[in-house]
């Protein structure tokens, strides 16, 4: 293996650490950090994973707050919800776990959580201070992706960066904070015509599609950086990435594992935009 690992975990356990102490010094001062998950539906994945968002913040010394309710809820209902949440002066950031049930309106009930507590950073007004460099929340995984950059002291200034997948929640964002580093951006999707010609050019590789082996050895430029976003399962049942790790790693100078990469790192700024939230409240 000639590529060096950015573990996920090690990394968040540091940066839990610096939240656990700021937690700590809001509650000196009468506030103490609340994020609301809520879960429709009763997908396994997903209720592992809402589990283990709500714990990592209470291990932090956060508020949390997990609502499950059933796929037949209604979009009113969990509109009203999201409302209650808005008005919960306990509630520094609400998240609602997607995907939704077919029979809701995802993007309607996005806009209807207040941007001062969006910590997915999904909201319109969200993207668009993104987008303009304004502040407001960052989408958790992309931003993410950028503190395993920053801990590797990896200068993007200058740098080829190719993001695979355009998603509202992955790719798009990972592009605008790449491009606000400096770096020149190519953003890939499904209608990309030669993926490894595009891969070959870059510097940095983001790999957010959602399919095994997307990303192979003969794909990376010898020394590479690639950040692994996908979650998959393979033959047997494990969960791997969007990249062939074991080919990878064998040509990239950096790479993510799957599990114990960006995974860990998606919850760790979720407490982080939590904290963030709490901490504006308190000024
Ligand atoms: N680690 C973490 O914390 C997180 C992991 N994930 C995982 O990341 C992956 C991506 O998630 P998400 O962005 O929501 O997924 P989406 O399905 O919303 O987007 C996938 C993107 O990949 C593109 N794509 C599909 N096939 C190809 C291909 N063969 N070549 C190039 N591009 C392709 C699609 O293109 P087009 O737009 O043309 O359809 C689309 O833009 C999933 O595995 C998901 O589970 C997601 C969120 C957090
Ligand atoms: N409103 C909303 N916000 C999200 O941020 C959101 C969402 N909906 N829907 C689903 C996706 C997916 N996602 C993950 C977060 C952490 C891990 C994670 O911690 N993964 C571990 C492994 C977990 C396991 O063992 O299954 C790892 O990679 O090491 C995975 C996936 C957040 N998402
Ligand atoms: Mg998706």
């Amino acid at each position: 293996m000639t590529a060096q690992l950015i573990d996920g975990n090690a990394l968040s356990k540091q940066l839990r650490t610096d939240v656990a102490a700021r937690v700590t010094a809001l509650k000196a001062k009468g506030v103490t950090p609340g994020l609301a998950v809520i879960l429709v539906g009763d997908n396994p994945a997903s209720q592992v994973y809402v589990r283990n968002k709500v714990k990592a913040c209470e291990d932090t010394g956060m508020h949390s707050v997990l609502e499950t309710w059933p796929t037949t809820m209604t979009e009113a209902e969990l509109l009203a919800r999201v409302d209650a949440m808005n008005n919960d002066a306990s509630i520094h950031g609400i998240l609602v776990q997607l995907p939704l049930p077919a029979h809701m309106n995802a993007q309607r009930v996005i806009e209807a959580i207040s941007p001062e507590k969006d910590v997915d950073g999904f909201h319109i007004a969200s993207a668009g201070a993104l987008m303009t460099g304004l502040p407001g929340f960052w989408p958790c995984t992309p931003y993410g992706c950028m503190k395993m950059l920053e801990s590797i002291g990896y200068e993007l200034k200058g740098k080829h960066a190719v993001v695979i997948g355009r998603s509202n929640i992955v790719g798009k964002p990972m592009a605008m904070m790449l491009l606000q580093q400096n770096a020149t951006v190519t953003i890939c999707h499904s209608a990309t015509k030669d993926l490894k010609a595009m891969t070959l050019q870059a510097d940095v590789i983001v790999a957010a599609v959602g399919k095994r082996n997307v990303l192979t050895a003969d794909m990376v430029k010898p020394g590479a950086v690639v950040l692994d976003v996908g979650m998959n399962r393979n033959d047997e049942g494990k969960l791997c990435g969007d990249v062939d790790f074991a080919g990878v790693k064998e040509v990239a100078g950096w790479i993510t594992p799957v599990p114990g990469g960006v995974g860990p790192m998606t919850i760790t700024m979720l407490m982080v935009n939590t904290l963030e939230s709490a901490e504006r409240r308190a000024a």
